[in-house]
């Protein structure tokens, strides 16, 4: 009654503030609109105004002085039952009758709550909170029901055409029980509209024992809304008896529904009803929703939810959405009415993700999450409300985001995530990196609920095949590349090969040439692809397709291997492509093919007389001598290889060059891998897309399809794609469009994110601990060979059992553009010792954001990654004891178990410390505090000397003189 103001006053006298200051105001004390008055004050005003109110009531008509008179009856009966503490059921319906009446005028107030509204809430509760709750049936049991500092709005609305309704809200037998509402709003509703006999109405009913809602600081709205229109209708919402209860909310929000319609006989419907067992529920710092839709059309519907005898569920500080279902099918669906509608705050999409809300601590959110029931709103609530009332949203995050990303998803100022997290000790920029968890606990302080991104690859999805059927598959001519170091000999191989095996009949002359061509070998076909090696191999697997089969290492015997042989097996190797060397030029009088053999050793391309498994074909470009083994050791391979593909199908290949004819328009030349391409064919390849308007092959004649292996030169695209592309024959042109138009779309965004997780030696840990990286792969530039080896060396030393340092190749010379898309290719670190990389290098490193680390002192190269290298291990953890405590004295509580009053005799404890307990030198604990107490407070740290009060998780076998030993997980250096 106390401190209302003099408007409120007013406004529920329907009388004008001025009429209240003018009989309260004296020469001692003025009062205005907005003075408080004390419980007396309004005693005296309302005593004079009453009288007054009741004589306008009875000049504006009779259905105002009934009103009144059904209030003062009211008052009556609330009276007498204060007096005799009980009532007669009489009284009972009386007052509910009028409490309907007043229900149909009165407008409700928005159920939003804000600590900062708290003091507000005396004059809302005066105004509109009837509490029909009071200690009612409470038989020697003790009831505390406390509202503090909130609102809280419990009603009964019963409308009953019929006899003999008992509605027993709060019934308390021989138990204790303790509602609390702190500091928060809590909405009770039974709406329970019967249409005919004997509904008994238990909410609450708690027989011999002890429960305990709680709703700290939080949002609770818990609706019975039970329409029953037949007879016996038993709803016992959270029924308990002779055990102990549970029920908490903590700072968080809960609305519990329980929407019963029922035409039918004999529903009962026992929600939470617990007999001799213990039920703890907990919503701790989250949201929960519980739905009981129970619709019935039929009989003896029994709708026990949640019956137990011993249970204990939790939703552990996270968000549990549950709904339950339940429709009788006994009668026509149609019959019911669906008036419930979901919350509109509440997208499905966030249902069952109890995952990510798991790590919702406890009661962490209370300040921050306000919610609405904007549906029972009929009175403007106050602006502020309405405002705060918008902010709960719901967030699409990704794996990791900046602190200012995470501001402008959740539409505040970046300054205000840092200055929170900084309240909470925590320092940190706008455009630091968080990781979904860490960007999840954030939001949630700002009332936003995430979900984590799924991630998908659009492209990756568009490129996806179905697997293949063995039994589709044939055999295709293999794929075959040339590479080694320049001048030993390669474009003499290819044209020696395509001189004995490309005959000027059958091509009719090679007036053209392609970046790849086919030859006939006894009638069986091998496909030379007549691009740089490194460019087959790293470029051609931009969208992880191979392109080729088998990479022949072209040495010259005369020669041996030089740094670009060295180039081209890393290449090789790296693409996991199988070599087979030719050893070049062995008509010359100096060959010495043993020499290669044996340099080639330490490749680990071992010749087969060699005792290894790589083949070695000597053979002169010049003499062609050789050049026939050659090839039958190509097709031996390929017939190892099993290479196969199915011919049946739409044709599917890599885009192996293009460029723009000016007579032609876009020219592609393609490698077909898969199906048969035919002209006509819709394709589309990455950006590109058109339909087949002409095919000519390796001779230059004009062909009608392409099968596998097969390259060809294709004109009909709308523009020139990238070589790499992959190309695929589709149902339709526009269905190639479309798929064009995504990889525009996704093409940039892949870009950032393939340039996101290229390797660095600064985002080196982050890497490793998002993707469980465990090779470094280098690639070592030097001005002399000696440096390469020693850095090699030194840097290689650096593995350890958990990261392999790999240096996948090194070389002597300036870092050039092949070290840069090799580099790429395998996501590998380039070092440069005493050398710079050409202009071209440096453009493509930065263009595919390769990290290129260049040092003049060898000693800077090692320590550098040797740090990053660190940051890669896994960090070992070691114990450290942070203090000792006695247990002094045990303190029970119930629900808590023992209490273990300490004092700290060393060091100190802290609330994330592990304690180890002994009596006696024996070990009886091991495990984490439950509770840290320091007097009444909760505390993260006691020091040494102070007393305090420890629960332990699960274990409450403590006496008096056990010894406590904290301690915590440190990371140690290695
Ligand atoms: N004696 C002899 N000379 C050869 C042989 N093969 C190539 N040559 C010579 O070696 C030189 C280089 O040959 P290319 O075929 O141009 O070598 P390449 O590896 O293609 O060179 P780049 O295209 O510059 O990388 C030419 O002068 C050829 O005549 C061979 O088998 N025997």
């Amino acid at each position: 009654m106390a401190n209302m103001r003099v408007h409120e006053l007013a406004k529920e006298l329907n009388i004008s503030s001025k009429a209240i200051t003018d009989m309260l105001s004296n020469a001692d004390k003025k009062y205005t609109a907005m003075s408080g008055l004390g419980e007396s004050e309004i005693n005296s005003v309302k005593s004079k105004f009453t009288k007054a109110a009741g004589n306008t009531a009875n000049k504006s008509g009779p259905k105002k002085a009934e009103e009144k008179q059904v209030k003062s009856e009211e008052n009556k009966n609330i009276k007498a039952q204060d007096k005799t503490g009980n009532k007669s059921e009489q009284n009972t319906q009386d007052t509910k009758a009028a409490n309907t009446s007043k229900d149909v005028d009165k407008k409700h107030i928005s159920q939003v709550y804000f600590p900062q509204n708290s003091q507000k809430t005396d004059s809302r509760d005066r105004n509109n909170n009837r509490d029909n709750n009071q200690n009612r049936n409470n038989r020697d049991g003790y009831r505390n029901d406390r509202n503090n500092g909130g609102y809280r709005n419990d009603r009964n609305n019963d409308r009953n055409g019929s006899y003999q309704n008992r509605d027993n809200n709060g019934q308390n037998r021989d138990g204790y029980r303790n509602d609390r509402n702190n500091g928060g709003y809590r909405n009770d509703r039974n709406n329970d509209r019967n249409g005919s006999y004997q509904n008994r109405d238990n909410n609450s009913q708690n027989r011999d024992g002890y429960r305990n809602d709680r709703n700290n600081g939080g949002y609770r709205n818990d609706r019975n809304n039970d329409r029953n229109s037949g007879y016996q209708n038993r709803d016992n919402n959270g029924q308990n008896r002779d055990g102990y209860r549970n029920d908490r909310n903590n700072g968080g929000y809960r609305n519990d529904r329980n929407n019963d319609r029922n035409g039918g006989y004999q529903n009962r419907d026992n929600n939470g009803q617990n007999r001799d067992g213990y039920r703890n529920d907990r919503n701790n710092g989250g949201y929960r929703n519980d739905r009981n839709n129970d619709r019935n059309g039929g009989y003896q519907n029994r709708d026990n939810n949640g019956q137990n005898g011993g249970r204990s569920g939790r939703d552990g500080q996270g968000f549990s959405g549950q709904r339950r279902n339940d429709r009788g099918s006994s009668a026509p669906k149609d019959d019911f009415i669906f008036e419930t509608k979901p919350d509109s705050r509440r997208p499905d999409s966030r249902k069952n993700d109890s995952r990510k809300n798991d790590r919702k601590k406890d009661n962490e959110a209370k300040e921050n999450l306000k919610f609405a029931n904007s549906k029972l709103e009929k009175k403007p609530a106050p602006k502020q409300e309405k405002k705060e009332e918008e902010t709960i949203k719901q967030l699409i995050l990704p794996d990791s985001l900046t602190i200012k990303e995470l501001a402008d998803k959740m539409k505040v100022q970046p300054s205000a995530i840092v200055k929170k997290l900084f309240l909470q000790g925590k320092v940190v920029t706008i455009n630091q990196e968080v990781d979904y968890d860490t960007a999840e606990e954030i939001a949630l302080e700002f009332n936003c609920i995430c979900d984590h991104e799924v991630k998908v690859d659009v492209i990756a999805e568009l490129l996806k095949e179905d697997e293949e059927s063995e039994d589709d598959m044939v055999a295709r001519p293999p794929v075959v590349c040339v590479m080694g170091h320049v001048d030993h000999g390669k474009t003499s191989l290819l044209d020696a090969i395509r001189e004995t095996h490309v005959t000027a009949k059958e091509s009719g002359g090679i007036t053209q040439k392609i970046g790849a061509y086919m030859v006939d070998v006894d009638g069986q076909k091998i496909t030379f692809l007549d691009t740089p090696g490194h460019e087959a191999f790293t470029a051609m697997r931009m969208r992880g397709a191979q392109a080729t089969d088998i990479a022949i290492l072209v040495v010259a015997a005369d020669d041996g291997v030089m740094p670009q042989t060295i180039e081209a097996i890393n290449h090789a190797k790296a693409a996991g492509v199988e070599i087979i060397v030719a050893v070049n030029k062995i008509d010359k009088p100096n060959a010495n093919i043993e020499k290669v053999k044996q340099e080639l050793t330490e490749y680990e391309l071992i010749a087969e007389d060699w005792g290894g498994s790589t083949t070695f074909v000597p053979v002169s470009a010049h003499t062609k001598e050789g050049i026939d083994e050659l090839l039958e050791m190509i097709l031996l391979t390929a017939e190892v290889n099993e290479l196969k593909a199915n011919p049946n199908r739409k044709a599917r290949g890599i885009v192996i060059e293009a460029e723009l004819d000016k007579g032609r328009g876009p020219v592609a030349t393609i490698l077909v891998q898969k199906g048969t391409l035919r002209v006509g064919d819709a394709v589309a390849a990455g950006s590109c897309y058109g339909k087949i308007r002409a095919m000519i092959d390796d001779t230059g004649r004009r062909v009608k399809e392409a099968t596998p292996s097969m390259p060809v030169e294709i004109l009909g695209l709308n523009d020139v794609p990238n070589a790499g592309e992959i190309i695929m024959a589709t149902e339709s042109e526009k269905e190639a469009r479309n798929i064009a138009d995504t990889f525009i779309a996704e093409g940039k965004k892949k870009l950032l994110d393939d340039t996101k997780h290229k390797v660095s030696l600064d985002a080196l840990f982050e890497q490793i601990q998002a993707g469980n990286m465990k090779e470094l792969d280098l690639i070592i530039k030097a001005d002399v060979q000696g440096s390469v080896e020693a850095v090699k060396q030194s840097l290689v030393k650096l593995s350890n059992e958990e990261v392999i340092v790999k240096v996948i190749h090194g070389g002597v010379g300036n870092i050039n553009e092949s070290d840069v898309v090799l580099a790429s290719a395998s996501n590998a670190i380039i070092i440069g010792f005493n050398v710079k990389p050409d202009n071209q290098a440096r453009i493509v490193a930065e263009r595919e954001k390769v990290d290129l680390r260049l040092y003049s002192v060898i000693y800077n190269a090692i320590e550098d990654v040797e740090a990053a290298l660190k940051g890669m291990l896994e960090p070992i953890y070691e114990e450290k004891i942070i203090g000792h405590a006695e247990i002094r004295q045990i303190f029970k509580a119930s629900g808590v178990g023992n209490i273990a009053g300490a004092i700290v005799t060393e060091g100190r404890i802290t609330k994330d410390s592990i304690v180890r307990i002994t009596r006696d030198k024996e070990q009886i604990y091991e495990g984490p505090i439950a509770t840290l107490k320091h007097f009444k407070d909760d505390v993260k740290e006691v020091k040494g000397g102070s007393e305090c009060g420890m629960v332990f998780e699960n274990f409450g076998q403590i006496q008096e003189g056990d010894l406590v030993e904290a301690h915590i997980m440190v990371e140690v250096p290695r």
